[in-house]
């Protein structure tokens, strides 16, 4: 059991860093290939998670660090050498919880809030202000215990929810199978008390990012994983300015605490329409992308202002080794411009999280098909 704090260990006491290639990446810098990590790759398609999960609640090994720290390096270690990043176990639902919410997560079922937000009134019932190291300062412990103990081997990324993701859930009590109806409904109909609930989320999650980067965390992500049920224009009413005030007030609360910037991810799913302004105001250093967008488009919209990351679908996974090899191509040659320079500014992805019934040795394949089209100097068609 390693028993490092986030108050034991400064930043100077960490192992020194072997891989930074998805932080060159970050920056937009040209590398010799191209990173590569996968959303949800500390999860269920791993039976060595299944092993700790069938022991222990999901937020029970949220909580507790040693059980964190194991889980975010299982795919590491299964996958010696291939990621080129870890992120840390936990879920974007923590902040809720947080806030005074209760959230459940029966095995095999998704989350589950037995008291969702109702309507307005029920704002009361929320804690306001969160002391955010108070509530959440196991995630930074957990930070801190596993950057130790990845021994530098490669950059650990952070994360949050975006506030209207997470209104999503607080409002609906349940996960994406049932849509979003209510939470909807809320936008439409208590537009200021939303604005009230995003400005509240928004808060806590500049905070609990700068806390995790101040634990350790060498990148963070913003998941703003149902932009997707917003049209254009309620992204850029109801989720747009609270990204971008994220992105602005961690960089400048690190700056504050004395810290460098730490490259910030956006993933804002089904939002393609907005990535060209999302470079140019977003703040964000790396745009995530997912499947619905060709690459070389996405480059054409955002220019060279920041990286891109993504982007393959998902189910590609379930097409057979043959399938991912040649859309693994694919995706190269676009994210490449079909030159035979290597690639810049791009972070290798799946468009969305790996899925429970993609086998381990498919996963495999994909990432090692990664390593080989994306080098430097090959041919990439
Ligand atoms: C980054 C992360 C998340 N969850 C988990 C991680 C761990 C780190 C990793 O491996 O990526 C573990 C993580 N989180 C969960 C699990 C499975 C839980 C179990 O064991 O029962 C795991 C391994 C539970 C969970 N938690 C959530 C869902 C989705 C439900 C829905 O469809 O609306 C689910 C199934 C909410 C959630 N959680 C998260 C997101 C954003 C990413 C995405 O869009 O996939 C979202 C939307 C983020």
């Amino acid at each position: 059991m390693v028993e490092a704090t986030a108050q034991s260990l400064t930043g100077n006491d960490f192992p020194p860093l072997k891989n930074d290639l998805i932080l060159r990446a970050a920056r937009g810098e040209r590398t010799e290939r191209a990173p590569v990590w996968v959303m949800r790759q500390a999860g269920r398609y791993l039976p060595e998670f299944r092993k700790v999960r069938e022991k222990h609640a999901f937020f029970d090994i949220c909580q507790t660090p040693a059980l964190a720290t194991e889980i975010t390096l299982q795919p590491i270690r299964r996958y010696a050498g291939l990621l080129d990043a870890a992120i840390i176990f936990s879920d974007i639902l923590v902040i809720p919880q947080a806030m005074g919410m209760i959230v459940e997560m029966p095995e095999g079922k998704g989350p589950t809030f037995p008291h969702p937000l109702a309507d307005p009134e029920d704002l009361s019932r929320l804690k306001h202000p969160v002391n955010v190291d108070q509530e959440l300062g196991y995630v930074f412990d957990a930070i801190t215990m596993t950057r130790k103990e990845l021994k530098g081997e490669v950059p650990l990324i952070g994360f949050c929810g975006s506030p209207w993701t997470l209104m999503a859930y607080m409002i609906q009590g349940g996960g994406s199978r049932g849509g979003f109806h209510s939470a909807k409904r809320w936008i439409f109909q208590y537009p200021t008390a939303s604005k009230e609930l995003l400005s509240r989320i928004t808060t806590i999650c500049v905070d609990f990012l700068i806390g995790q980067v101040r634990a350790g965390a060498q990148l963070v992500q913003v998941f703003d994983s149902w932009a997707s049920e917003l049209s254009p224009h309620d992204f850029q009413e109801f989720s747009l300015p609270y990204l971008c005030i994220i992105a602005h007030r961690v960089k400048s609360g690190l700056s504050e605490v004395g810290m460098e910037p730490v490259p910030m991810i956006l993933f804002a799913k089904g939002a393609n329409y907005a990535l060209e302004e999302l470079a140019i105001t977003g703040g964000y250093d790396v745009l995530g992308l997912d499947w619905c967008i060709d690459p070389l488009v996405a480059r054409h919209l955002v220019g060279d202002s920041v990286a891109l990351q993504g982007n393959i679908d998902p189910d590609i996974l379930y097409g057979g080794k043959e399938a991912i090899q040649r859309e693994v191509k694919r995706m190269c040659a676009s994210f490449r411009s079909n030159t035979t320079d290597g690639p810049k500014g791009w972070i290798a992805n799946l468009g969305h999280g790996i899925t429970p019934g993609v086998s381990t040795e498919d996963m495999g394949h994909f990432l090692s098909c990664v390593h080989k089209y994306s080098r430097q100097g090959d041919e990439v068609v």
